[in-house]
């Protein structure tokens, strides 16, 4: 294990200091680069004057999809979507500030599971593409992020906007992210015996704000929703043989249809003469799980903000608003499925894998992590409405570019715009170029555990 951590630094480059006070706006620019689609943050920044630390004005925030890895065999073809995106950047920052202007692109689940050459392939045509723009790439600007970075930056967003992270008293929260190939857990442990039954690396210790945090955090690879419906169905890892057939329970009976992901073609279908129904559908799913997660006894008594897919599919099905999220028992995410895989017919109108999807979560909380039906989850798309209570103890604004490579809209204009950078961020310092947005991590190991 390396014990001295450096990654931080690909997020926060040093040059996006302003040279001066008096060029006083300045812009980054941040490609989250998922397994489902890319996306770019163009951050506006403003410093007010010089002993003060710089605020977000703004963000501007544009998406395409499929994602890079669906272009794993035309990788030319993939940066070009990135250069859709970048020429963006083009128009919104001024050309006087293009060469400041950091680029930096983080991929994360789609990349990890592509083979090295391809994965690298498509990185460096996006690098090219980055290199022949007007924009500052710094050294590492394009890369795939580490798993466990994911879900930490995941877990520092959500405890920051909700207020967790200053002040005494912090009870902070787990965070459950559902990618599209990957799915990341990561909390606080409470409890001494956590620490002992898990596996050493799901332990991350980092110093912030002069405490020291030791987060239990995993992303599973292949776990992702997208990845999930592949495995259900006997197609993830395999050789796909052209007109081979993959069917499943899950599936509406007489659906036959094709689906593109990673850049592979897969035909898929219901059991047309065997059983439909959410029974035999959870059997099938519970393979993908059962068995293949660390199970830490705590989570089942602790509540966790739920995120991406959890949001997608329970507002789809209307077991949240649209806007606000909700809040959850696991044991909603069941009935629901079970409503749904035994009326397919009434849901054919929703995507053919809603059984599939709602079965899988169902599965992948109870079976995978060991969480009970009546743990809580609050869902949520953005977090704004808890961090507005806490707004004057918030006093951190490095949180920004960490969210935006966490790839959640935590921090659009709404959220991001109601913290600015001041008095205790005295690590987020201007003068002193190539300090803004670094803070000392440095301490950030792999926990070892005390034997
Ligand atoms: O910027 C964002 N704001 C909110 N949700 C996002 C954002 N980016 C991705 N998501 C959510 O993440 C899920 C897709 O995962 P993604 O494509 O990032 O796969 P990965 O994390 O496995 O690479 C979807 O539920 C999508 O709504
Ligand atoms: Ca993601």
């Amino acid at each position: 294990h390396s014990n001295r951590e450096m990654w931080f630094q690909d997020f926060f480059p040093p040059n996006m200091c302003p040279i001066n006070a008096k060029a006083n706006t300045f812009y980054g620019i941040m490609f989250d680069a998922g397994s489902t689609g890319t996306r770019i943050h163009i951050y506006t920044f403003v410093q007010k004057s010089p002993e003060n630390l710089p605020e977000v004005e703004g963000e501007i925030f544009e998406s395409v999809k499929p994602g890079l890895s669906a272009y794993a065999d035309q990788p030319e073809k993939g940066a070009e979507t990135v250069k859709a995106l970048l020429d963006m950047a083009i128009d919104a920052v001024p050309p006087h500030l293009w060469k400041k202007t950091p680029v930096v692109l983080k991929a994360t689940a789609g990349l990890r599971l592509l083979s090295e050459e391809k994965a690298q392939a498509l990185l460096s045509e996006v690098k090219e593409v980055f290199e022949e723009s007007p924009f500052l790439v710094p050294e590492d600007s394009v890369g795939i992020m580490d798993g466990s970075h994911e879900g930490i930056l995941a877990w520092i967003t959500v405890n920051f906007l909700t207020g967790q992270l200053s002040g005494q008293n912090q009870q902070t929260v787990g965070i459950l992210d559902l990618g599209g190939a990957s799915t990341q857990i990561t909390f606080l442990p409470r409890f001494e015996e956590t620490l002992k039954e898990t596996p050493e690396d799901f332990l991350t210790s980092f110093e912030m704000f002069n405490s020291t945090y030791k987060l239990y955090t995993h992303s599973y690879l292949g776990f992702g929703l997208k990845a999930a419906r592949l495995a259900t169905l006997g197609a993830l890892n395999m050789e796909v043989v052209d007109g081979q057939m993959f069917r499943s329970s899950c599936l509406p009976k007489q659906l036959e249809a094709e689906w593109h992901f990673g850049g592979v073609k897969y035909q898929y279908g219901g059991n047309k003469e065997g059983e439909t129904g959410f029974k035999p559908c959870y059997l099938e799913v519970l393979k993908v799980v059962k068995g293949k997660l660390h199970q830490p006894d705590e989570i089942r008594r602790s509540s966790f903000y739920a995120f991406s897919y959890y949001y997608d599919r329970a507002a789809d099905i209307n077991l949240i608003d649209f806007e606000r999220g909700g809040v959850l028992e696991v044991r909603n995410f069941e009935r629901k499925a079970k409503e749904v895989c035994d009326n397919m017919e009434r849901y054919n109108s929703a995507s053919p894998f809603l059984c599939m999807d709602l079965t899988y979560i169902t599965a992948l909380l109870k079976e995978g992590f060991g969480f009970r039906d009546n743990t809580i989850l609050k869902v949520r798309k953005t977090i704004d409405k808890e961090s507005k209570q806490h707004r004057d103890k918030l006093d951190f604004g490095c949180y920004l570019l960490p969210a935006a490579v966490s790839g959640h809209d935590l921090l659009t204009c709404d959220t991001a715009m109601d913290f600015s950078i001041s008095e205790n961020a005295e690590k987020v310092n201007c003068n002193s170029p190539g300090t803004l947005f670094s803070w000392d991590w440095s301490q950030s190991r792999t926990w070892t555990k005390d034997t």
